[in-house]
């Protein structure tokens, strides 16, 4: 191999069915970082970064088999770059025994917060556990201390409820009650309703979110006297979308009822602002360029066929940043000591930690905003509130946990032009 690259790995969840297929813009988003970087003359000079690509389907026990295949075959790789919390959990848990450093652009999963287990994993996307501070901020926004909980019974959504719920805790907000599901909601949302449950967060993928929507019309679990959070990150028109042939038994209109007045959590994955990143490109010069590689790749954008894990991409063309400026800063820091990431070895622990502790540092601009990571490896990021206005989203503000702003935009509606009470005001006649 040519002495002036350096080689990572990179896992993309490309095709297969379950999970998460977001490689498909991801890898896109990963080359034209490649791109840009190896263009970059005060960025590792001398030197070119080689990203060899494989895809996971999002199966973890393909992504191991892929990963041994990276690190069994010629040339030697630096880092692993990884999507999907699957694969990320299969893939992070091993790579420690290569001294690898492992960086996920697409999972999610709060488990993989966990330096016990993960010691040398990094994630350029935020945890689900990013939204809770967002909630209890609304929460006390609107003086709502009495709260209940609606969960699917997925792993994520499991370990995000037991950090929700030690937040409320700690904030003296009740949790009145927790309801979870497998697949039909219908026995939870009527227990929701004995207990007469009026602000209710809800955790489930779009699947089981529209099953909810159709259980709440059908129950009167919505209007004027309840609140729902939903998860942001479904696609816009989610609520009457796939009614049909996922035989959910209420109509466009009735779903649209139920939806009306929701409001949504999610982490910004777009920087929002028209700040020039470290590429030098804005975030919409970067989805102008996103949009020509995916079409150079088939997929018909102006016709509105996005590939999965589009609104991920800035994760992935960050993580790739991530990776160069890491090296950049430990290639200066080993050549004091006449060594250099040439020398690394999958034994060379001391090399590891060097890259180990560049990437700890990490702080830059991306198109995805500032990244940084915390002591788990965990992407800070701003969290955006919306609510579902008329079948609109509306953005209603922005919120950083890291120094408790909340930034409001728009006014909430509430029907009858009053924040709903998180229970009956039981008034007492004199
Ligand atoms: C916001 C979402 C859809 C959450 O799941 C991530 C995938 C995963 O955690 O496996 C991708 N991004």
């Amino acid at each position: 191999i040519a002495s002036n690259e350096l080689h990572i790995g990179g896992i993309f969840p490309i095709n297969g069915k379950g999970g998460w297929q977001g490689g498909q813009a991801c890898m896109p988003a990963a080359n034209l970082a490649l791109e840009d970087v190896n263009k970059e003359t005060n960025l590792l000079p001398g030197f070119k970064l080689i990203l060899h690509s494989n895809d996971s389907e999002c199966e973890p026990g393909l992504g191991a088999s892929v990963m041994y295949n990276l690190l069994y075959n010629k040339p030697q790789k630096l880092m692993l770059l990884a999507g999907c919390s699957t694969v990320c959990t299969t893939v992070a848990e091993a790579a420690k025994m290569w001294n690898l450093i492992v960086l996920c652009y697409g999972a999610s999963s709060p488990a993989l917060s966990d330096r016990s287990r993960f010691p040398t994993l990094f994630r350029t996307h935020p945890s689900a556990t990013v939204h809770n501070p967002t909630r209890i901020k609304l929460m006390k926004k609107f003086g709502w201390s009495k709260v209940a909980i609606l969960q699917q019974a997925e792993e994520v959504f499991i370990s995000t409820v037991e950090d929700l719920e030690n937040r409320c805790s700690e904030e003296g907000i009740e949790i009145v009650t927790r309801q979870s599901f497998l697949s039909d909601p219908s026995d939870a949302v009527r227990n929701l309703r004995r207990q007469d449950a009026r602000i209710i967060v809800g955790l489930f993928y779009v699947v089981a979110a529209r099953r909810v929507l159709c259980e709440m019309f059908k129950q009167q679990l919505y209007g004027r006297a309840h609140v729902w959070f939903f998860i942001g990150w479904y696609e816009d028109n989610w609520y009457e979308a796939n009614l049909e042939n996922e035989n959910i038994s209420c109509t466009k209109e009735e779903m649209r009822i139920a939806a009306e007045g929701h409001l949504t959590t999610e982490a910004v994955m777009w920087n929002q602002n028209n700040q020039t990143t470290i590429s030098g490109m804005t975030s919409d010069k970067f989805r102008e360029r996103l949009h020509e590689a995916l079409k150079d790749v088939g997929y018909d954008i102006e016709n509105g066929r996005y590939p999965e894990g589009y609104q991920e991409a800035p994760l992935a063309y960050d993580a790739v940043w991530s990776v160069a400026l890491a090296f950049n800063k430990t290639m200066q820091r080993l050549s004091k000591r006449q060594k250099s990431l040439k020398n690394f070895t999958y034994t060379d622990k001391d090399i590891a930690d060097e890259i180990y502790g560049a990437m700890n540092s990490t702080q830059f601009l991306g198109v995805s905003g500032v990244v940084a990571f915390s002591s788990q490896g965990d992407r800070i990021a701003l969290t955006q509130i919306e609510q579902m206005i008329d079948g609109k989203y509306i953005k209603l503000g922005y919120f950083d946990t890291q120094s408790d702003n909340l930034t409001w935009i728009n006014m909430a509606k509430w029907q009858g032009n009053k924040v709903p009470q998180d229970r009956t005001i039981v008034k007492h006649v004199l």
